[in-house]
């Protein structure tokens, strides 16, 4: 084949996952005769220059080891480029991954997609002049993502458990107007959020039914409810079935603007900005192997 793949590895995603992988994804490419030149990132803005660099240089596809923080800047010099690139996941949440169907336990089965080399487009959306390959959310959720970010323990997924049982104590419904295709909803809402693909906190269906390159984003409002009524729904969001809920309203759109005081919106696990937010989608920006 004599393919070139560049493989960008991030070292710390998943507490070190991302190293780990490395050398287990690199002799798998270069088994079957692709030939590897590997980059590790040392910081965050390594990953967009490194990207640039090796779409430069000529390389046919690009490998990223990482979670979603690693996609999410990888995104940025990669959309509209038409480089391919192969995602080997290695984060915590790996909601892009899982959105696009990449085996998330499997790397020599993710290796495989990019070996194999069936390329599809995925669409992103855009808000703050960013690229966004998950979700855009703001509300209860922010203040979630906020506190568990800023934990140490315990690890994975079972800190956003810890930090909703948390926030859920304190939390009010907030005032939101969401602007979907010109069309305005003025409501008071626990979250709104606004997604490309289904998921975000490690497999949690927020957006449900969300699909990756219909070029329409799925926005999904969950309206007051009792704390209670959140703590019950939140073990259906793993599944996507709250979503018949009377009191979580979906919609289907191309552009929406999100605005509530005060509320710091989320994308792809990671602060966005406070609100208010314009989030307009760019159909198949992105070139995957799955
Ligand atoms: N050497 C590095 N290279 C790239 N990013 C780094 C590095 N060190 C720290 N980071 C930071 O790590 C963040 C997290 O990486 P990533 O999201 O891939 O892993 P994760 O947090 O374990 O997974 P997930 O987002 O899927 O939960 C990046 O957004 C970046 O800011």
């Amino acid at each position: 084949m004599g393919r070139k793949i560049a493989l960008v590895v991030n070292p710390t995603s998943g507490r070190g996952l991302g190293a780990r992988l490395a050398p287990i994804v690199r002799s798998r490419l270069e088994a079957v005769g692709l030939t590897v030149a590997e980059h590790t990132t040392s910081c965050a803005e390594d990953v967009g220059r490194i990207s640039a660099e090796v779409i430069a240089e000529g390389a046919d596809a690009v490998a990223l080891i990482g979670g979603d923080g690693t996609i999410h800047l990888g995104a940025q010099v990669l959309a509209k480029s038409g480089m391919p690139f192969g995602v080997i996941p290695a984060g915590t949440g790996n909601d892009f991954a899982r959105g696009i169907g990449v085996p998330l336990k499997d790397p020599d089965a993710a290796v495989d997609l990019i070996v194999a080399g069936r390329t599809r487009s995925v669409d992103l959306a855009v808000a703050k002049d960013e690229f966004i390959t998950t979700v855009v959310a703001g509300g209860f959720d922010s203040l979630v993502n906020k506190r568990a970010n800023a934990m140490t323990w315990p690890k994975g997924n079972a800190r956003y458990t810890v930090a909703t049982l948390a926030e859920l104590r304190t939390f009010k419904p907030l005032s939101y107007v969401v602007t979907v295709d010109g069309q305005v909803i003025e409501t008071d809402a626990m979250l709104v959020a606004v997604g490309t693909g289904p998921t975000y906190g490690g497999g949690l269906q927020i957006c449900a039914g969300a699909e990756i390159d219909d070029g329409l984003l799925d926005i999904t409002i969950i309206k007051p409810v009792s704390r209670l009524t959140l703590l019950q729904m939140f073990p259906k969001l793993s599944k996507g079935t709250h979503v018949g809920h009377p009191m979580v309203h979906t919609l289907r759109g191309r552009s929406v603007r999100l605005e509530s005081e005060g509320v710091t919106a989320y994308a792809d696990g990671e602060i966005l900005g406070p609100l208010p937010v314009d989030i307009t989608i760019a159909q198949g920006a992105l070139t995957v192997f799955a």
